[in-house]
């Protein structure tokens, strides 16, 4: 089937939910060719964790309306992404197939496979930047390395020109007939969040308007005192824009450019906003030259650190559940598991408790917060983690370890946080910490009126405990 000026492009998106500065979406529209927007449930979606997924859902859902309010469509398809490219091609006459690159291994070798088996049929096979500030390969030490130390990377890029972001497209071409599309109610992307998505539906507000207007709140209210408060976890002090980078519902440069117009502004948070940001390139950065870093200690000297790496073993499960008897820890993970978020001063504390107290090993505590996190993140996760347990480039050195309580007295003082999130603790426990009871599986047993646990490992005896093991593998 031929259309109007020419055949159509399908554009296949997958973390790029978004019509604003959207570079590959933006040139297939002007092309003046008829555009065929199509996302694909293969194997890297039925692989994410339930909240993830869930989210994901949420995500299509609000694009898919966004697109129809502007006369397109999201053509769904589920198999194996090579195949369902190949039917569409076939079924629309289609001769081009563009996306924005990821930078995951998984993904990579699927995307890299894609290129060249259209290629060779001839098809114009595309990729586009995106989902980043900088590609990994255009960033380099002055000896054409990459970078292994995060401070060297911001002082290298803090300076770059970045373009002016893109606005929507115009209009989108739309083919003479549209494909079939699958009803993405029956993809059931939200089966595994069935435990608790209603508490955790509250807490999250899909779609790049909600993104936006998220950007602009926090540049108005919040991003000059972002550096003073943005470790204070009991307030709403940082952007939150997490999720919606995660699933692309918001580029990168728009965060750029605000937080330089903020910082132009005399916005003192601003620059540390900036820096922030540089964070997330940076684990991409090590993602893309350095992939073992999601599956592997990033320092082999680790692989001789005696981790526990049972996943249910009694204390992690305790861990899980937000019942470790540590009320810091406990709180945080209580957070996550109703709002799929987790403010990141709290990510270290957990981590650290895990990955030291309980000497458990950080793809144990990897492998939940992708279960949990609505924004989820390959590459913040694996370095996030690998970061607090000491393995990782760029680490906290293991003997800094974590005092939660000392961290509570420093971050949560008057104990805001603590009592929004646990109920045992309290006479008249706020509905958040009620929230938390009715958000988790019924599997686990847990009541508001249980008392509150004992820790399941001291804190002084686990920090010792950490450390002598530390000294006697020498890592
Ligand atoms: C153990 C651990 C696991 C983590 N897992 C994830 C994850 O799966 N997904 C994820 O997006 N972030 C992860 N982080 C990083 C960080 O906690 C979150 O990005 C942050 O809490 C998100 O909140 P925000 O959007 O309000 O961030 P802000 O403080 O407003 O920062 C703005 C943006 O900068 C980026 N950013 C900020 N801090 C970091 C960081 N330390 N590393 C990488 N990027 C950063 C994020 O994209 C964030 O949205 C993890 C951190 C730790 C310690």
């Amino acid at each position: 089937m031929m259309d109007g000026p020419g055949s159509p492009i399908i554009f296949w998106f997958r973390r790029d939910l978004r019509l604003a500065d959207h570079p590959g979406f933006f040139d297939a529209c002007r092309s003046g060719r008829p555009v065929l927007p199509v996302f694909i449930a293969d194997e890297s979606v039925s692989g994410l964790g339930a909240a993830p997924k869930w989210r994901l859902g949420l995500g299509l859902e609000v694009f898919s309306r966004a697109l129809m309010a502007r006369g397109s469509r999201l053509i769904l398809r589920r198999g194996p992404a090579a195949q369902v490219l190949r039917d569409l091609l076939q079924e629309t006459g289609a001769d081009a197939v563009w996306w924005s690159r990821l930078y995951d291994p998984q993904a990579q070798a699927r995307d890299s496979a894609i290129k060249s088996d259209l290629k060779t049929q001839g098809v114009d096979a595309r990729s586009f930047a995106g989902h980043l500030l900088f590609e990994p390969w255009s960033v380099s030490t002055g000896s054409g390395g990459y970078y292994k130390v995060y401070s060297a990377m911001w002082r290298a890029v803090q300076g770059r020109e970045i373009a002016a972001a893109l606005p929507p497209p115009a209009q989108i071409p739309p083919p003479a007939a549209w494909p079939r599309s699958d009803d993405l109610q029956t993809w059931r992307l939200g089966a595994a969040m069935n435990r608790g998505a209603a508490v955790v539906q509250a807490h999250v507000a899909p779609g790049e308007d909600a993104a936006r207007a998220r950007l602009d709140a926090f540049v108005e209210t919040a991003i000059a005192d972002y550096k003073e408060l943005r470790d204070v976890p009991a307030l709403d002090a940082t952007s939150r824009l997490s999720d919606y980078l995660s699933l692309g519902e918001i580029s990168p440069r728009l965060l750029w450019h605000a937080g330089q117009r903020a910082r132009d502004a005399r916005k003192t948070g601003a620059e540390h906003f900036l820096k922030e940001v540089v964070w997330r390139e940076f684990a991409y950065h090590l993602m893309y030259h350095a992939p073992h870093m999601l599956s592997g200690n990033w320092k082999e000297g680790w692989d001789r650190f005696p981790w526990q790496t049972e996943a249910d073993a009694p204390e992690v499960q305790a861990w899980k559940q937000g019942r470790t008897g540590i009320p810091f820890v406990d709180a945080a993970m209580r957070e996550l598991y109703v709002t799929g978020r987790m403010h990141n001063r709290a990510r270290m504390i957990v981590a650290s408790y895990l990955t030291k107290h309980l000497m458990t090993h950080w793809k144990v505590g990897m492998d939940w917060f992708a279960d949990c996190l609505v924004d989820w993140d390959p590459a913040a996760n694996a370095m996030g983690w690998q970061w607090v347990a000491g393995s990782g480039p760029d680490a906290t050195p293991y003997f800094r370890v974590f005092n939660p309580d000392l961290q509570q007295k420093k971050f949560d003082p008057d104990g805001v946080y603590v009592a929004r999130w646990l109920a045992e603790t309290q006479a008249d426990p706020p509905e958040t910490a009620l929230s938390y009871f009715r958000a988790v599986p019924r599997a686990w047993g847990v009541a508001a009126d249980d008392p509150y646990p004992d820790p399941v490992m001291a804190l002084d005896e686990g920090r010792k405990r950490a450390l002598a093991a530390y000294q006697l593998r020498s890592v």
